[in-house]
C-alpha cells in the first residue's frame, strides 16, 4: 500500500470518530465559522516572493523535522518575514500537527491559512472552517472528479479558497474545473519521496492561466524559485526548508532577502 493509500485509511476511521464527538451543528456554532477569510490566491498574485510557509514538525519522507518550536512563534516569525500565507499541517499520525495547531496560529497572525490535509469527507472542510482556515488543500490522487467538485464548491459557500494539488497529467486533465482558485504541481514522488522540480516545470505549461499556480514541496533555495517563476508559478510552497532550523520566521527573512536582491 502506497503512503497516501495508508494515510487515507486511517483518515476514514479518524473521521468516524470526530464526527461522533463533535457533530456538525457544533462546529458550525464556532466563533471562528463566521468569520471573513483572506484571499490567499490574491496575496500570490500580488507579491514578488509568493512564499507559503509551512508549519511541519515530521513527515513520512523525512521523520523528524523540528518538534521542539512553538506553533504561534513560527506563525509570527512567518508573518513578521513577509510571506503571502502560511500552511498549517492538521494530520497528527503522519506529521505531528493538529487542529488545535490552526487555531493557535489564527489566534497569532494574520496571514491566510492553508489547512494542509488529506481531505476526503465534507466534514474535514467544516472543521477547516470552524478552526480558522481561509484555505483548503484537494488532494487529486485521493480523490474522483465529482468529489473535487462537490468539495470545492462547498469551500467556496464557506468563503474558502481551494488549493488542488497534483502529481501529473492524468491527474491535473481530470481536475480543471472553475471551482479552484489554485493549482499547486507536488515535485514529490509519493511512492520513491525524490523531489524534482522538473514535475513543476514539465506541467506548468497545461495549467491554464485562470488558476494561480503554485510548485509544492522539496523547494530549499532562491534558486529553484528564480527557476521557476519564468514557468508562470506565483506561490512556493516550503516547509522543511524553514522548519529544520532552530528560527524558522529568520531564516524566511534571510530567504527573501535573497530572493528580492
Ligand atoms: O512531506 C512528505 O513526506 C509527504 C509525504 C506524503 C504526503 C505528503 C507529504 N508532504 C506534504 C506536503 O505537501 C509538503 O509538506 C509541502 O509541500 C512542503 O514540502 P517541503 O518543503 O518539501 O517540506
Amino acid at each position: 500500500m502506497n503512503i497516501l493509500d495508508q494515510i487515507v485509511t486511517d483518515k476514514r476511521q479518524e473521521i468516524a470518530l470526530k464526527k461522533a464527538l463533535i457533530p456538525v451543528s457544533q462546529l458550525e456554532q464556532s466563533v471562528l465559522f463566521e468569520r471573513n477569510t483572506t484571499s490567499l490566491s490574491k496575496r500570490l498574485k500580488n507579491s514578488h516572493s509568493g512564499i507559503i510557509a509551512e508549519h511541519k514538525r515530521r513527515s513520512p519522507s523525512k521523520s523528524v523535522i523540528n518538534q521542539s518550536l512553538n506553533v504561534q512563534a513560527v506563525a509570527k516569525g512567518y508573518e513578521n518575514a513577509g510571506v503571502c500565507g502560511m500552511s498549517v499541517l492538521t494530520d497528527g499520525k503522519y506529521f505531528g500537527g493538529s487542529l488545535d495547531d490552526l487555531t493557535l496560529v489564527r489566534a497569532s497572525c494574520n496571514l491566510p491559512l492553508l489547512r494542509k490535509e488529506f481531505i476526503i469527507d465534507e466534514y474535514q472542510i467544516l472543521e477547516a472552517k470552524a478552526y480558522g482556515a481561509d484555505a483548503i488543500l484537494l488532494i487529486a490522487a485521493i480523490l474522483t472528479r465529482d468529489e473535487i467538485k462537490q468539495f470545492s464548491e462547498i469551500a467556496k459557500q464557506l468563503s474558502l479558497e481551494v488549493l488542488l494539488e497534483i502529481h501529473n497529467e492524468e491527474e491535473l486533465n481530470k481536475s480543471i474545473m472553475p471551482s479552484l482558485d489554485m493549482l499547486g504541481v507536488n515535485n514529490r514522488n509519493l511512492k520513491t519521496f525524490e523531489v524534482n522540480l522538473e514535475t513543476s516545470k514539465t506541467l506548468s505549461a497545461q495549467i491554464p492561466n485562470d488558476f494561480v499556480k503554485v510548485s509544492e514541496s522539496g523547494i530549499s533555495s532562491v534558486k529553484a524559485i528564480k527557476t521557476l517563476k519564468p514557468f508562470g508559478y506565483k506561490g512556493f510552497l516550503i516547509g522543511e526548508n524553514f522548519m529544520k532550523t532552530d528560527n524558522p520566521g529568520n531564516s524566511a527573512v534571510q530567504f527573501i532577502k535573497q530572493l528580492e536582491r
